[in-house]
């Protein structure tokens, strides 16, 4: 069965496919974060891989909202991806002749200060993916030499772009963090002792609730990796929280914690409990090569609604 990714060929998330055991062969490319999980979610994938968060731009709320409310997805793995960004037109143009700039959003963000210093007045157009992007400008029906792609190096040149700035993020050592969500499955993978745990907890807006939330954590002294807030969507005060934290639902403080927040809110959603992936100081491989950013284990963890 295949695993769906954000695509097309070149995106950064393709090159994240080998740190979560996905090879070449069993990836198919999606044209949104949100087409790619409606594939696992009608049994055309078996999984797919998203981008989640940077360490830059923050989250990638679109991948985020698309997952935490639905209760019907788990994350399996993660990875950690070092990514760099450059600049390239079609032959022929110049960074003089640059008027619009495409990429993804998270990818602007990421190169906003050179973007400003560099190419003050450029308008900016918003892509799918990266290599998107890329592709976009490079298509000799709507190319021209007033647009420009950013995606990763490798990804331009090889859509027969021309490289014309490269190292144009804010952080050299910037990382981007995907994860692999799958249906829940009722075997979840054992701890690992090295584990992350993911859930979304609805707040209905008390000034205690978060705090009380909260205080789960500190009780258990489970470490939060990490605290997220999205509008519910149904009117101002109503918010979810993404909470991460180092642990496994099936060892006992991350176990605790949960049950108690699920005592609290039974519309907790539990994402999944799946390995840590640890950073590397290796920049994103040329796409369709072996990456050596890695993640041990393949897994099956159940993902429920609390
Ligand atoms: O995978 C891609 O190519 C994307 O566009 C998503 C993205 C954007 C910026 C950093 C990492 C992933």
């Amino acid at each position: 069965m295949p695993t769906a990714y954000l695509g097309p060929s070149g995106s950064f998330t393709e090159a994240a496919l080998a740190g979560l055991q996905v090879r070449p062969g069993e990836a198919v490319p999606y044209p949104g974060v949100r087409q790619a999980l409606d594939a696992v979610r009608s049994g055309a994938a078996d999984a797919a891989v998203v981008p989640w968060e940077n360490s830059v731009e923050g989250a990638v709320t679109a991948s985020v909202d698309a997952l935490a409310h639905s209760g019907d997805l788990c994350i399996t793995g993660e990875t950690l991806l070092p990514v760099q960004f450059a600049l390239a037109v079609p032959p022929g143009g110049s960074l003089s002749s640059v008027h619009r700039i495409l990429t993804h959003p998270h990818a602007h963000a990421q190169c906003r200060t050179w973007i400003d210093t560099h190419l003050p007045h450029a308008d900016f157009l918003t892509s799918s993916s990266t290599a998107q992007a890329a592709r976009d400008v490079a298509n000799p029906g709507n190319s021209r030499v007033d647009t420009a792609a950013i995606a990763s190096p490798n990804t331009l040149r090889r859509y027969g772009l021309e490289v014309i700035a490269e190292n144009i993020g804010a952080r050299p050592d910037a990382v981007t963090r995907f994860v692999k969500v799958a249906r829940p499955n009722k075997r979840l993978a054992p701890p690992t002792g090295a584990d992350r745990s993911t859930m979304v907890v609805p707040l209905a807006g008390r000034v205690s609730d978060l705090h009380d939330v909260l205080h789960e954590f500190v009780r258990t002294s489970v470490p939060l990796t990490s605290v997220l807030s999205r509008p519910s969507g149904t009117g101002f005060g109503g918010y979810s929280f993404l909470l991460e934290c180092e642990g496994h639902i099936d060892e006992p403080p991350v176990g605790s914690v949960v049950a108690s927040l699920r005592r609290r809110n039974a519309r907790t959603v539990f994402l999944g409990s799946y390995p840590r992936a640890t950073p590397t100081l290796t920049p994103a491989p040329a796409p369709n090569s072996p990456l050596t950013n890695s993640l041990t284990g393949s897994l099956t963890p159940r993902g429920e609604t609390l």
